[in-house]
């Protein structure tokens, strides 16, 4: 099981973004958070993922392994988590060898691997990200809007492919998403993340009223 437990962060600027933020989430499980944009979603998946120190609180999961993260994150825009200049085949090969079946499940094509990202359509390139993801045999995956910038049918498709995966594979997914309707469809919890952050103070609103015409 990974369990968050009261985390918080502070920016570099001393505001707190979130505070005392607990999730529980068991391996073959679907969680989703939701909440509006600048709330500190993405912020969140990244102190859970190792890419930032959280400011304080816990993060427990069973390690197996120390490397890779047992903990990956799938990012919102598939064209700024891969090198430019790598071919597909190195993408990927940099989470583990290939496997054949993987891409399959996956619908990637083998001659894919050959071109490089911008040779790919965003959804193409999201399939690569994912099937690099699973690569490394994660224990739990956070998908932080993970199909924003797709239309409805690609989106389908892709989710259909992961949860089908994560159920047979037992592995915990933290879905992070504006769309309600999503994660009611595929969720069994939802976590707003509004009740982590603290509303503007009467001051700061303030700031914000220098352009009322
Ligand atoms: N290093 C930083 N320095 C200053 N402010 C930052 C820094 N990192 C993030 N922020 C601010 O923290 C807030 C939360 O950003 P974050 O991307 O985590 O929100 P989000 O809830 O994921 O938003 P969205 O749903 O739009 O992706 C934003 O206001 C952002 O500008």
């Amino acid at each position: 099981m990974l369990e968050i437990t009261n985390l918080s962060f502070t920016l570099p600027n001393q505001q707190t973004l979130f505070r005392n933020v607990s999730v529980t989430l068991h391996q073959g499980e679907i969680v989703g958070i939701s909440g509006a944009s600048g709330l500190g979603k993405t912020t969140f998946a990244k102190v859970v993922t190792g890419y930032l120190p959280a400011g304080s609180g816990e993060i427990n999961c069973k390690r197996l392994k120390i490397t890779p993260h047992p903990i990956q994150l799938i990012w919102q825009h598939p064209e700024q988590a891969v090198n430019p200049k790598w071919r597909i085949r190195k993408v990927l090969e940099e989470a583990g060898p290939i496997d054949q079946e993987l891409l399959e499940e996956l619908q990637i094509p083998f001659e894919w691997l050959q071109r490089y990202p911008h040779q790919l359509s965003g959804g193409q390139l999201q399939r690569i990200c994912i099937a690099r993801c699973l690569l490394t045999h994660p224990s739990y995956i956070i998908a932080d809007e993970m199909t924003t910038m797709l239309d409805p049918i690609a989106q389908a498709e892709i989710w259909q492919l992961i949860t089908n995966h994560v159920q047979e594979k037992k592995i915990g997914l933290l879905i992070i998403s504006h769309d309600r309707l999503l994660l009611d469809n595929l969720c069994e919890k939802i976590i707003d993340f509004t009740q982590y952050v603290k509303p503007l103070d009467d001051n700061s609103r303030n700031k914000h009223e220098g352009v009322r015409t």
